[in-house]
């Protein structure tokens, strides 16, 4: 016998009270219907996102604690190593959330935790979403939009760093401001507005309190709100394979799969970070004392997501400064402190849009890339990481001449030469890893994969005996779009125009053009298993839920 099951009256009335006015039922079927590709690498963006949660909650707790105050006091909390020293409010605040609010150096230790792996998660999910192309038309602007999103985690994290006002808070923002000061023409000025004055005057946490608790979080909400609109309305990319097309999304549907897997999911994000919180301890403020202009420590390191930035600075070789109309140009903070970063975001940014230009693509992409078959974007993201992975660890040089005992001039010139060596060996044995890929990809297509089993003929001649791939892994690697290399002037069939050879734009584009494209290892023609001693194989089934494109479920 079957049973349907029914609201209860009161929750009834209430859905019918507010159906009634707002007519969500019809929307809300269909929404909650939506179909989400499964892959664990569609999981990093959902760290973010509850990590960022994780913040916003154990921020409001630190808030009604700290105070965002200069003025100087006289310790004498329950901390005793400290009693009697000097210091500011901000400083005295903190001690007194870690050593007198209950559980508050637990919250301290889950918001430093949760700000690690914030960022650590999007830089990761951004990688992902380069790799696999998924930034393509028409997930441009949620590309631009993740790339403010990583400039903005980086300067709220600084900015919270510093809040404390212990010592490495302060050693950070003195860094911010040497930067600063290095601007072209209004460094000093923009130095005298951020600090009230000279440096560090009584200003400056008050107004990195605002910033760090007001204004970029609401940004950062703002943001990942319109993230995740956009995600929502394009929806997600997939990875090629059965029954997915650049038309059809195959997954989970939001309920109740997708909604039990993300609740589980956000919990499990929580518990990881709750337990590195409550075993591994970070940024012990207590041990480090209160700043002063004139102290500083050696071996201390920036959270992670500053390596780069420090690494930069710590290697940029002090050759000349440049002096224009009397002003001088400190070339050896401004190229690494300003120009580099800034090549690194703009690099970021406009990726999309150089790949767009010079591979002339405007199609929509639904179905993600196998890394191996973008090998100039696959080695350009490995040149990324080995670059920015350089200054990262150069940003430790100190800690690394001590530890493998090499003097610090001896590290310092390491990263100067492996800075450029580095992601030019870097992308040229990655493309030709993807190339060396592709053409066993081709192999596979044609012939089968190789069993293992070897055939003596009549002929007593050995061979090996290769199987057909199942269909799944031929429709994953028939995936690989044809290579387009096409002359001045053409559209090809798959509407990719050709670049233009006209003026010096035109020649430099097509030159990118063929080197983007060029060795690229061609399967057109290639017959799944048309070549010998093939046994046939098994074929596994496809995932249970579709959707079209345009939202119609099947
Ligand atoms: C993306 C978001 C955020 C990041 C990356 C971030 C990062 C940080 C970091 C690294 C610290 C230093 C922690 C330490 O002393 O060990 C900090 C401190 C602080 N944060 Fe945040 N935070 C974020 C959002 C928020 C929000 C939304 C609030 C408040 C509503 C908040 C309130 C505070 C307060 C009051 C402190 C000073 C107390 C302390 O240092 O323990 N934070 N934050
Ligand atoms: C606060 C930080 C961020 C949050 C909370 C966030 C969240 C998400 C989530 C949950 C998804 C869907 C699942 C997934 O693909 O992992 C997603 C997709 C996406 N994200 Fe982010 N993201 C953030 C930062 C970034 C960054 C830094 C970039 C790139 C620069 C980026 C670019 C994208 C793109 C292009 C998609 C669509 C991918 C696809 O459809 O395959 N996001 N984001």
């Amino acid at each position: 016998m079957s049973r349907t099951t029914q609201a209860p009256k009161a929750l009834r009335g209430a859905g019918n009270y507010i159906d009634d006015r707002f007519h969500l039922a019809k929307t809300g079927k269909k929404q909650l219907g939506k179909v989400f590709p499964n892959h664990w690498s569609f999981m990093l963006g959902e760290i973010a996102l509850y990590s960022f949660i994780i913040l916003l909650v154990t921020g409001v707790f630190l808030t009604l604690w700290f105070k965002p105050s200069m003025a100087e006091i006289v310790y004498d909390g329950s901390y005793e190593r400290l009693q009697g020293v000097p210091m500011s409010e901000a400083y005295a605040s903190t001690l007194y959330i870690n050593f007198d609010v209950r559980g508050g150096m637990l919250i301290r230790q889950i918001h430093h935790w949760a700000a690690l792996i914030f960022v650590a998660s999007m830089l990761v999910h951004m990688l992902r979403v380069f790799f696999t192309g998924a930034f393509r038309k028409p997930r441009e602007i949620n590309w631009l939009i993740g790339v403010a999103l990583f400039g903005l985690a980086m300067i709220e994290g600084l900015f919270g760093y510093s809040l404390p006002d212990d010592l490495p808070s302060g050693m950070g923002v003195r860094i911010l401001q040497g930067v600063m000061m290095a601007l072209p023409l209004v460094g000093t000025y923009v130095s005298m507005f951020l600090f009230g004055g000279e440096f560090p005057g009584e200003d400056i946490i008050p107004r990195l309190y605002m910033l760090h608790i007001l204004l970029i979080p609401g940004i950062l909400l703002a943001l990942i709100g319109a993230h995740m609109l956009i995600l929502w309305h394009q929806k997600h990319t997939q990875y090629p394979g059965k029954g997915r097309s650049e038309k059809q999304v195959v997954g989970s549907p939001m309920l109740p799969a997708f909604a039990v897997k993300a609740g589980g999911f956000f919990f499990f994000v929580f518990a990881v970070i709750a337990g590195l919180s409550a075993f591994v301890q970070v940024n012990p403020i207590h041990l480090f004392g209160p700043f002063t202009p004139t102290s500083i420590t050696s071996g201390l390191q920036p959270d992670w997501y500053m390596g780069f930035m420090e690494g930069s600075l710590r290697i940029f070789p002090n050759w000349f400064d440049i002096d224009v109309a009397g002003y001088s140009l400190p070339t050896a903070v401004l190229i690494p402190g300003l120009v580099i970063p800034g090549l690194v975001f703009g690099a970021m940014a406009l990726w999309p849009f150089i790949e767009q230009w010079l591979s002339g693509d405007k199609r929509h992409h639904n179905v993600a890339d196998r890394p191996r078959n973008a090998p100039v974007r696959t080695g350009m993201g490995v040149v990324g990481i080995t670059f920015y992975g350089l200054l990262w660890l150069a940003g430790a040089n100190d800690v690394l001449s001590e530890t493998f005992s090499v003097s610090l001039f001896a590290t310092t010139w390491f990263f100067r030469i492996a800075i450029i060596a580095g992601p030019i060996i870097g992308f040229v044995v990655t493309k030709r890893v993807c190339l060396g890929l592709q053409r066993r990809d081709r192999e596979q297509l044609e012939h089968g994969y190789e069993s293992g089993t070897i055939q003596q003929l009549p002929s007593g001649e050995f061979i090996e005996v290769h199987r057909e791939s199942s269909e799944e892994t031929v429709h994953v690697l028939e995936s690989k779009a044809p290579v387009s290399r096409i002359e001045v002037g053409d559209v090809d069939e798959n509407g990719v125009e050709a670049p233009s050879a006209r003026g010096l734009m035109g020649r430099l584009r097509l030159r990118l053009a063929d080197w983007y494209t060029r060795d690229n290892v061609s399967f057109e023609g290639v017959d799944p298993h048309s070549g010998h001693h093939l046994h046939h194989g098994a074929h596994e089934g496809g995932d249970a839920h579709e959707e079209s494109r345009d939202g119609a479920a099947t």
